[in-house]
């Protein structure tokens, strides 16, 4: 298994474009936006089916966008909340750092390592087919894994506080993505997936 922890073109082999640009915000801004996102994004318990049964999860999840899109999966329709200051600065941030624009926004909070979110890729048909996806990673550092649909082979990377990491052409057909739980990490972490929506 290759990991990596510095800013990269491409972690991937094959089959995809998947970069790595480090930290992107410094600390005490990456920490002043984990607080106030913690304290005003309005969190959800998610909903999973396993195995034709319905769970909800302990990790929080949101939906923000442009317009009220609704999105459904799992069985679930969500309605996107309008876009708030602070994620409106971070979509212009990572906007200009990956030259694609993004209508909306999925956000994550993971109280700690025990919350993780297990193998899948962001593939439905909702979303833009191959438009870049841009995941901001604030709080706790967390390992991310890749694994190839038919090869097997896992690439891992830590994203740590304040980073940003595109995932861009392919990625979706051919590659799976997790966020493996650890009982080693005790402190939050909230991901901002930025995405392109079917309008
Ligand atoms: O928390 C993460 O880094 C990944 C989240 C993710 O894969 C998703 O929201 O689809
Ligand atoms: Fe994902």
């Amino acid at each position: 298994m290759k990991l990596f922890d510095t800013a990269v073109d491409n972690i991937l082999p094959n089959d995809g474009v998947v970069r790595y640009f480090g930290a992107v915000l410094d600390k005490p801004k990456a920490d002043n936006y984990l607080k106030q996102l913690i304290n005003t994004i309005d969190w959800q318990h998610d909903e999973v089916v396993v195995f034709g049964k319905k769970h909800v999860t302990k990790r929080m999840v949101a939906w923000y966008g442009d317009a009220d899109f609704s999105y459904t999966y799992s069985g679930t329709t969500r309605q996107a909340s309008p876009w708030i200051q602070e994620l409106l600065e971070l979509k212009e941030l990572v906007e200009k750092l990956t030259g694609t624009t993004y209508n909306s926004c999925l956000l994550n909070l993971y109280h700690h390592g025990e919350e993780g979110m297990g193998w899948h890729s962001d593939n439905e048909d909702t979303l833009e087919p191959r438009a870049t996806i841009a995941s901001l990673s604030l709080g706790a550092e967390r390992k991310f894994a890749f694994k190839h649909r038919h090869t097997g082979e896992t690439v891992s990377i830590m994203l740590e506080n304040g980073s940003l990491l595109a995932m861009m052409n392919e990625v979706q057909e051919y590659w799976l993505h997790s966020l493996p739980k650890t009982k080693k990490v005790h402190e939050p972490r909230v991901n901002l997936t930025f995405r392109r929506f079917v309008v």
